[in-house]
């Protein structure tokens, strides 16, 4: 009996330990404004969970989390599978830590499954970046949606401003609508290229190539560093034709190799000049602002639609409202209407 109680006892002491090792959410903002990288990955977690405890957790943080945003660039980095992304991105990340700034990398995948996810947070990618202090990467979280994914990397992208990150790195994996995404959120768009292959084998579209600032074609090294050369002066021609852009920034193409750490300087002095101008010219406040008001009415479009399911009497009514619309007993506008009216009445 006693022996027994003794076990208890010490269960409920280990489970009191725990309990007292989830930190708080103020505990997790605090260390946000620290700067403490766990705190941020936690926090982080807590952005991606889908469940309601967590995600209360999370908007506490979000909401108190003090960022203007103004210091931090934000870039986005795309191209297609094998382009050399996470190679480019070490390189060049640790350029700009080199500089005394503090990166964060995020990533976009809708299409990653969990092993791919963690395929990507298995370290090897972005080996040395990912020990430097100034540098913090993250993962893509795992949404079935391109929605869910992207309004899990905006708020990824506040927190690690919050946490004293200038340098936004958000790479995507995918090919087609979520470079689009990407560009939404970010003030500098970089296409990664390889040289020789058709636009067609190399999966990007012309709208792609449209919301581009700056292309750089990866890889020229060694053998290919001729056809890099050639590649450039086409890609240049072809974006002459697109229509100008509203920042007055004049998109450049320039070569790069990320293996060899070349041309890699010559593309944050690109980008760096971009800055300079759209801070001058005001289209980056403009960019922010508009950014801003996007956020605002995506988030309330979230916040909303999860409120509205997860209330216990709309779940009941939805349920059987789905099986009366199936058999044609209402129509779905009748059923809708029945919904919100029901739903505003917080019944
Ligand atoms: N020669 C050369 N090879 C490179 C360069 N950059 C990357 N690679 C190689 O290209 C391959 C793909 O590189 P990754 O950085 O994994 O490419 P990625 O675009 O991130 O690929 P995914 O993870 O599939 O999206 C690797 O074998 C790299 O070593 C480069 O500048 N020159």
């Amino acid at each position: 009996m006693s022996t027994s109680r003794n076990i208890d006892s010490k269960s409920a002491s280990r489970v009191q330990k725990q309990r007292k090792q989830v930190p708080t959410a103020e505990e997790l903002l605090q260390g946000i404004i620290r700067g403490d990288k766990t705190a941020l990955a936690r926090a982080l977690t807590l952005v991606e969970s889908t469940k309601k405890q967590h995600q209360k957790k999370a908007n506490y943080i979000l909401d108190n989390s003090l960022n203007s945003g103004k210091e931090s660039i934000r870039i986005g980095i795309t191209g297609v599978p094998g382009v050399g992304k996470s190679t480019f991105i070490e390189t060049f990340g640790k350029l700009l830590t080199s500089l005394g700034k503090k990166v964060a990398v995020l990533t976009i995948d809708p299409t990653s499954s969990l092993s791919k996810g963690s395929i990507l947070g298995d370290k090897t990618r972005m080996e040395e970046l990912v020990r430097d202090p100034n540098a913090f990467i993250r993962p893509s979280p795992s949404g079935t949606s391109l929605g869910g994914v992207a309004r899990k990397t905006r708020e990824s992208i506040f927190l690690c401003e919050a946490a004293g990150y200038n340098c936004i790195l958000v790479e995507t994996v995918g090919v087609g609508q979520s470079e689009t995404a990407v560009h939404s959120m970010v003030d500098f768009f970089l296409l990664l290229k390889l040289a020789g292959a058709g636009d067609e084998l190399q999966g990007i579209k012309r709208g792609i190539m449209e919301m581009a600032d700056g292309i750089a074609i990866n890889k020229a090294d060694g053998e290919n560093l001729k056809r890099a050369k050639r590649a450039q002066t086409e890609f240049n021609r072809a974006l002459h034709l697109f229509p100008p852009k509203p920042s007055g920034w004049i998109p450049k193409v320039l070569t790069c190799s990320s293996l060899e750490n070349t041309g890699i300087q010559e593309i944050w002095e690109m980008i760096d000049s971009f800055f300079t101008l759209v801070r001058e010219d005001g289209f980056l406040e403009k960019t922010r602002q508009e950014q801003n008001k996007k956020w605002l009415l995506n988030t309330l479009e979230d916040r909303l639609l999860t409120d509205f399911y997860e209330n216990p009497g709309i779940k009941k009514e939805l349920d059987r409202l789905l099986i009366e619309v199936a058999e044609n007993k209402i129509s779905p506008f009748k059923a809708a209407d029945q919904l919100l009216e029901r739903y505003q009445k917080k019944v």
